[in-house]
């Protein structure tokens, strides 16, 4: 590539070269053949604008509210786990770019510094993404941290009854690594083989002692989720046990028809986040089929959405999207520039 990079594909190839190959594969791949995530980027690329003319633009003005918290952009950055991997600082310094760009930070529940740490580390205003565990007091142990630690919104990802097949983490034989959030909870690490040292482009990142690579037979993160994490049980019931454990609002992560959208209204949830997941679960549909169902139902009254128009009036909510959430932390952080990644969004709802 000839002098700086202007594009955030540019970005990306950066990425590539600056990453070892299993954290660089393990930040871009998707699940199973990667047909949905071929299927996402061409559907981005396929968005087109239609533009009006001679509107007076000298002023513009992309602020918006989230949950009653004013940002700058409608763009949110999306919860995605390891930071680490990428940059020494992980989180933190992700935090840090969400605050210096006024919008708010989405934290995953698999991040590679802790709730309290990201906490502590900026003013940026901060969600904290989880799942629902086999084990509930794991769940209500981090949500209660994180309402402690003043995060304004518990985002539950849905989507992920058991980890998607992610074909590239399986032949890197990707294995979990002891999670911070976990420690003296759980052992996230999971691995049988001996312990690699890491590559000399991770030592030149400054990559610690717990994020080696591990020798194995095969991806164990998978195996992790699927036995000892995710209650794959979890259903709309379960958003009342969520309820009786925070304060806090809840957002679902992972809502792709409109029969999930109106019964997150029914229950009582505080938004919505549209999302496949970044083809990251399986062959979920990408966002702009769901989008078009939504504005159906909220905007267009079609004859055959009366019922479920009136099933959202009814609730006195009105769903409007919000803001995108973005993924692009990574490239953000490796980067060192606030240029964001912007090959796959999730659209947030409320
Ligand atoms: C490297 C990586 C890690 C991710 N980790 C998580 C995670 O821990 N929790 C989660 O809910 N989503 C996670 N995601 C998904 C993103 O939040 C987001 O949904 C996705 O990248 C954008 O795709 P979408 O437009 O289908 O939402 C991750 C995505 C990537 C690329």
């Amino acid at each position: 590539m000839e002098g700086e990079p202007v594009n955030v594909n540019e970005f990306q190839e950066l990425a590539r070269q600056a990453l070892p190959k299993i954290y660089y594969d393990y930040y871009s791949g998707g699940a199973e053949d990667e047909y949905t995530l071929k299927q996402n980027v061409e559907a981005f690329q396929g968005i087109t604008i239609r533009p009006r003319i001679l509107v007076d633009v000298s002023r513009i003005d992309l602020s918006t509210t989230v949950l009653g918290y004013q940002i700058s952009v409608p763009i949110l950055i999306a919860p995605s786990a390891k930071h680490k991997w990428a940059h020494p600082e992980g989180e933190v310094a992700t935090a840090r770019a969400a605050a210096l760009c006024d919008t708010i930070m989405i934290l995953s529940y698999r991040s590679t510094c802790t709730i309290e740490e990201v906490a502590s580390s900026c003013n940026a205003v901060r969600f904290f993404q989880c799942y629902v565990y086999k084990r509930r007091d794991i769940s209500a142990n981090l949500l209660q941290r994180a309402e402690r630690c003043g995060y304004k919104a518990i985002v539950l990802t849905v989507d992920s009854p058991r980890l998607g097949r992610r074909e590239k983490d399986i032949k890197n034989k990707m294995v979990n690594p002891q999670l911070k959030n976990f420690e003296g909870l759980i052992s996230t690490r999971v691995s049988t083989g001996s312990v690699e040292s890491p590559s000399w482009k991770a030592q030149l990142l400054g990559f610690t002692d717990d994020i080696h690579v591990y020798v194995d037979d095969g991806s164990k993160i998978e195996a992790f989720d699927a036995n000892t994490a995710f209650d794959a049980s979890l259903s709309w019931k379960d958003i009342g046990w969520l309820r009786s454990i925070t304060n806090l609002p809840v957002l679902l992560k992972g809502v792709l028809t409109h029969e999930d959208a109106i019964k997150a209204v029914e229950v009582g949830v505080d938004g919505i986040v549209v999302s496949n997941h970044g083809a990251r679960q399986g062959k979920g549909r990408f966002y702009v089929g769901i989008v078009m169902e939504l504005a159906l139902l909220v905007d267009l009254g079609a004859p055959w959405m009366t019922d479920i128009k009136a099933t959202i009036l009814s609730h006195q909510r009105r769903f409007t999207i919000q803001a995108f959430v973005i993924s692009s932390v990574s490239w953000i952080n490796i980067c060192f520039t606030p240029v964001v990644f912007l090959a796959c969004t999730s659209l947030l709802y409320t």
